[in-house]
């Protein structure tokens, strides 16, 4: 199996219950709610998607034609430090190519195995840390996990709805573009009311990290 890459870099995970701590990236290209082209965003399913997913130029990018080949470039950009190995597998939409054997080969490198996913898809078993963000008129088809972090607000998503889900953590991430500040006004509100949900920022973009 060959799997298309856009980036593997190390940085701090900004986002959700892994907040501040190093992980490898692993961003696979590619989603199945948006094609990742600006002229066709405002016809996707997901409108308001922050990241270039498209093709395999970005650093560490590739197309890796084994999972041990994929796996070695993630062990790579660790750079040493054997404790406490950390690697998020996003995209794009990382449950279209993450798989078994690439699960397995980071597995055995002593990775733990955290995905980021937009829930479409279901997620394969042996993963260490499933986080789950749904997306308006996009079926949740894992519906369980860790962590739910839903980009808010969304029109056509209620948090109500999915608040009974069987996840652990419950996040509200404002929405990031040209209404930030207002819907983080609009998600602490939230939180207040709801106590069930926490406020999730994107640190990363607070410091200025990938
Ligand atoms: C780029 S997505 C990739 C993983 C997967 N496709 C997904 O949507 O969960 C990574 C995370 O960023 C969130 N995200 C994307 N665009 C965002 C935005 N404009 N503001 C806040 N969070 C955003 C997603 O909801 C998801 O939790
Ligand atoms: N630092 C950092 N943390 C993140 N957490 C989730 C991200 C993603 O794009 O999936 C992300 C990202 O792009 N950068
Ligand atoms: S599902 Fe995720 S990667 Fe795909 S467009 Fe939406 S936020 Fe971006
Ligand atoms: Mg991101």
């Amino acid at each position: 199996m060959a799997y298309t890459v856009k980036e593997v870099f190390k940085t701090l995970q900004g986002e959700g219950a892994q907040a501040g701590r190093a992980a490898v990236f692993c961003r696979f290209s590619g989603c199945n709610l948006w094609s990742g082209r600006e002229d066709d965003r405002s016809r996707a399913i997901c409108q308001f998607c922050d990241t270039d997913f498209v093709g395999t130029d970005g650093v560490g990018g590739g197309r890796f034609q084994s999972a041990e080949a994929l796996a070695q470039a993630i062990e790579d950009a660790w750079a040493g430090a054997g404790r406490q190995r950390f690697v998020v597998f996003t995209g794009g939409e990382p449950l279209l190519q993450l798989d078994q054997f690439l699960i397995e080969a980071v597995r055995r490198r002593g990775f733990e195995v955290a995905v980021e996913t937009n829930g479409t898809v279901e997620a394969q078993p042996g993963l260490d840390w499933v986080c789950v963000s749904p997306k308006a008129g996009a079926p949740l088809r894992q519906s369980r996990g860790n962590e739910l972090k839903l980009v808010y607000p969304q029109v056509g998503l209620d948090p109500a709805t999915v608040a009974g889900l069987a996840f652990e953590h419950f996040w509200l991430q404002p929405m990031d573009g040209p209404r930030r500040e207002a819907n983080t006004v609009a998600a602490v509100e939230y939180c207040l009311q709801n106590p069930r949900w926490r406020l999730s920022l994107q640190t990363h973009k607070l410091i200025g990290i990938p």
